[in-house]
């Protein structure tokens, strides 16, 4: 299993809003899961409870057979396992597109030339090799989105964690960025969950898990 997720819970506001309430999902490796629920049902936050960006107060996360307990491990988790991907791309708009894709690998540890050659090869890949020199600002919302693709790639993840990856975007960029994700996916034979609340998309998906009363139903 890819990630394994046992009887988590995770509350806000000193346990008054109580978001995950026994949570327990497996997720193989290679599979890709959409994760679909009414607006407020916890599937940020338990995306987030799988990249370590959040941690839970009870139960047990494990991601590419390590636990994600502690700090450290959590640390580790987002330097060298999953990639994530936001509704909002999260660049920043004042800097180049190549800045965007350097400056965080750089920062977590990836050598200067490993990081200019995986920049080349994933903006090949998403047809951004011309937009490289750009600033973000200066770049469309689907050019913008397939940037921060490159970006969750750049550490290359075993695991894709996509929050509404294509939620901000209009019809035409939804389905090239959603069949891009689904190429890259395939071909760097990624796992990926994505909360969404488009279900044609979902539909694509190997597997929609839906998010009701803070627990997961198939
Ligand atoms: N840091 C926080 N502090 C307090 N409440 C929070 C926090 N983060 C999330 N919540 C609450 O937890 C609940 C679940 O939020 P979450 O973002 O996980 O839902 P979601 O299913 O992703 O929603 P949407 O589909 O609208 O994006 C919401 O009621 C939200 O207001």
């Amino acid at each position: 299993m890819m990630i394994e997720i046992d009887d988590v819970w995770r509350s806000y506001d000193e346990g008054r809003i109580e978001v995950l309430k026994g949570v327990t999902l497996t997720v193989e490796k290679g599979s890709t899961v959409a994760l679909v629920g009414s607006s407020g049902c916890g599937k940020s936050t338990l995306l987030n409870v799988i990249a370590g960006l959040e941690f839970p107060q009870k139960g047990k996360v494990s991601v590419a057979g390590r636990g994600v307990e502690d700090e450290v491990s959590r640390r580790e988790l987002l330097r060298h396992t999953v990639g994530f991907v936001f509704q909002l791309h999260h660049l920043m708009t004042g800097l180049t597109l190549e800045e965007n894709l350097l400056v965080p690998a750089v920062a977590v540890g990836m050598s200067k030339k490993d990081a200019r050659g995986r920049v080349l090869e994933l903006a090949a890949e998403t047809g951004l090799s011309e937009r490289l020199d750009r600033r973000v600002r200066e770049l469309s919302g689907g050019e913008r989105q397939r940037g921060a693709l490159c970006r969750a790639l750049m550490n290359r993840p075993q695991v894709l964690l996509a929050d509404e990856p294509t939620g901000a975007l209009d019809e035409r960029n939804r389905e090239a960025v959603f069949d891009l994700l689904m190429r890259l996916v395939a071909e760097h034979g990624l796992t990926l969950v994505m909360a969404t609340h488009d279900i044609e998309l979902a539909r694509r998906c190997g597997r929609v898990v839906r998010m009701r009363d803070g627990r997961v139903e198939e």
